[in-house]
């Protein structure tokens, strides 16, 4: 849980949250008083401003008005390619994303949404705990999230459906890893490590393969891993306890890309509070059984299918993933390398990048 930490909150944000609270949801929330009005910071991250907003306890809703709300304060994000400056987020993905979020919202597959609004927006505030790397392994966890995933995937939504996301990112990362100029001795030595694997040349090697592998193009959340599903309080003997949230890099893109990158989550734990940032255990990676039962959760959705047919489809489906998680590896491996010279959290985003292209290389051995 994160409660917030009892970092007060600036007058400002005080003021600007309690208008919005007012304006946009009414109710008992227009009879309380500024000082009256329940404030908390819930995370201050680069790219969002979370606060727990709320009526005061002796106040009940007078109707549908919730009495406590998740408020998101649009970020500024660092642009790639100017890393000197700050740009503020692109208009056109805040639409994409509102109208991505509004629509998951109305369909119950994501929080609700109580307001929007030009810097931010009002959010269901679910009681809930982000999951831990290791419950990803958990059999009735990883069916869980199969079928949510499932439902994810079976979603019509108002998007470009030419599946450009995965290989347009990748194409863009790698002109941008080819421009980028260390200055700092650690990172020019792991970055000439890094350089050892010719990674231009592998690139293509990678699109063939993949160009190789059939997957149907779907609603993709493209960030399947523990820090954005929840596992809802008061669920504990439901079979319905969780949900994925997050959905800022949600597209249409091959389906196998989801399954491939959910897999190698479960070899990062990014809680690691020293040093560089992240556990890699690559021996936590699903191993055939688990993927069976990831994939037949994933399927159950489905009716009618012929049991000759399932152990072919099943076994295409093992083959997909494990090819699309060379995918992923490519793809968040050259992210690293990007955030190593643009950010300024505190991570080992090189010795990172180092490790999901090590595994991308022992994989692509045993997968292709
Ligand atoms: C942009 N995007 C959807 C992703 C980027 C990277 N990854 C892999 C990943 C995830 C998390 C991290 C750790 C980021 C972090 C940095 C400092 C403190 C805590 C976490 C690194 C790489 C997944 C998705």
């Amino acid at each position: 849980h994160q409660d917030g930490r009892n970092v007060a909150v600036d007058p400002d944000t005080r003021r600007r949250a309690f208008s919005w609270c007012r304006d946009f949801l009414s109710g008992s929330w227009k009879a309380i008083s500024v000082n009256d009005f329940q404030i908390k910071i819930v995370s201050g991250g680069l790219s969002n401003l979370l606060y727990m907003c709320s009526l005061p306890d002796d106040v009940e809703p007078t109707g549908v008005e919730p009495r406590r709300v998740l408020l998101r304060i649009y970020g500024a994000i660092l642009q790639v390619g100017h890393p000197d400056h700050i740009t503020i987020r692109g208009v056109d993905s805040i639409v994409l994303e509102s109208v991505m979020f509004a629509i998951l919202a109305e369909r119950e597959l994501g929080p609700r949404l109580y307001g929007i609004f030009p810097e931010g927006r009002l959010e269901q505030y679910l009681p809930s705990d982000r999951l831990r790397t290791e419950q990803l392994g958990f059999p009735e966890i990883s069916a869980e999230i199969a079928s949510k995933m499932a439902r994810f995937h079976g979603m019509e939504m108002p998007f470009n459906k030419e599946p450009k996301w995965l290989f347009g990112t990748i194409d863009r990362y790698m002109e941008q890893v080819k421009t980028i100029k260390f200055v700092r001795e650690a990172h020019i030595k792991k970055f000439n490590k890094l350089i050892k694997y010719d990674l231009p040349a592998e690139l293509e090697n990678l699109r063939s393969l993949l160009t190789a592998t059939p997957s149907p193009v779907v609603f993709c959340h493209n960030d399947v891993q523990e820090g954005n599903i929840l596992m809802l309080d008061g669920r504990e003997n439901s079979s319905d306890k969780l949900m994925l949230i997050d959905f800022e890099y949600s597209s249409y893109n091959y389906r196998g890309f989801d399954f491939g990158n959910h897999f190698c989550e479960w070899i990062y734990d990014y809680t690691y509070d020293q040093w560089p940032f992240y556990k890699a255990k690559v021996e936590n990676y699903p191993n055939r059984q688990q993927q069976l039962h990831f994939i037949r959760h994933y399927l159950s959705e489905r009716r009618g299918v012929a049991p000759a047919d399932q152990a072919r489809i099943e076994e295409d489906m093992i083959t997909e993933a494990n090819r699309f998680a060379l995918a992923s590896h490519f793809l968040w491996g050259l992210w690293s390398i990007i955030q190593a010279k643009i950010s300024k959290i505190e991570f080992g985003y090189m010795d990172y990048a180092q490790h999901r292209f090590d595994t991308y290389f022992k994989q692509k051995k045993l997968f292709s």
